[in-house]
């Protein structure tokens, strides 16, 4: 798919990766993410913790938000935090943040696109990590989504954080652009 790639990417960067369809975005954040196996080559992390898988220490928001239709908003997140062995956070503050929180104890089973993706972005205030690897993240995000979601970006950027973003869009926030594949 790639060969010869060589990124690097610093504390507080976002690094946005953009190539035509099928460049293989997606496939180096399911790389870096732990989803895939490289078939050669290495990705380290570091002033990360060394005992830990990078895996560990990042979030990865796919295409496809993991959510549990029966759980209301707030119960999926309890969940991912449970799941992820997050430490004790504010879920209210977390789903307020998003915007949801006149919708906090509806299942996820009936929220619109937008309003699962805004779920699916509150885990990663709900679990802290160093490295958040987004695909399409503001795809079905409105106007106001995009605000939201480019501010909470630009405080994990300001914490030390790092962001890895497949877009074909604007991220809403600075970014260092790396092409993955030709140019289309
Ligand atoms: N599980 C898989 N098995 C086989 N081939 C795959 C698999 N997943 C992706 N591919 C192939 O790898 C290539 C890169 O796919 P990838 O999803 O990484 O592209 P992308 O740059 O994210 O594209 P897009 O802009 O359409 O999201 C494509 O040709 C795709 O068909």
């Amino acid at each position: 798919m790639f060969d010869g790639l060589d990124v690097e990417a610093a504390g507080g960067e976002a690094l946005a990766l953009v190539g035509h369809n099928g460049a293989g975005k997606t496939s180096l954040l399911r790389l870096i993410a732990g989803l895939l196996a490289p078939a050669a080559g290495t990705i380290t992390f570091d002033g990360g913790e060394p005992d830990t898988p990078v895996a560990e220490q990042a979030h990865y928001l796919g295409h496809r938000d993991a959510l549990k239709p029966s759980l209301s908003v707030t119960e999926n997140l309890a969940f991912w935090r449970e799941f992820l062995g997050g430490e004790p956070t504010d879920l209210p503050a977390a789903v307020e943040a998003v915007g949801l929180a006149h919708a906090a104890e509806l299942p996820a089973a009936y929220l619109s696109a937008g309003q699962r993706r805004r779920l699916s972005i509150a885990r990663l205030l709900v679990v802290r990590r160093p490295i958040w690897l987004l695909d399409e993240p503001t795809s079905a995000l409105d106007v106001r989504g995009q605000e939201m979601f480019g501010r909470l970006m630009s405080d994990h950027l300001a914490g030390g954080g790092l962001i890895i973003a497949a877009t074909h869009s604007p991220l809403g926030i600075a970014a260092r652009e790396m092409r993955i594949g030709a140019a289309a």
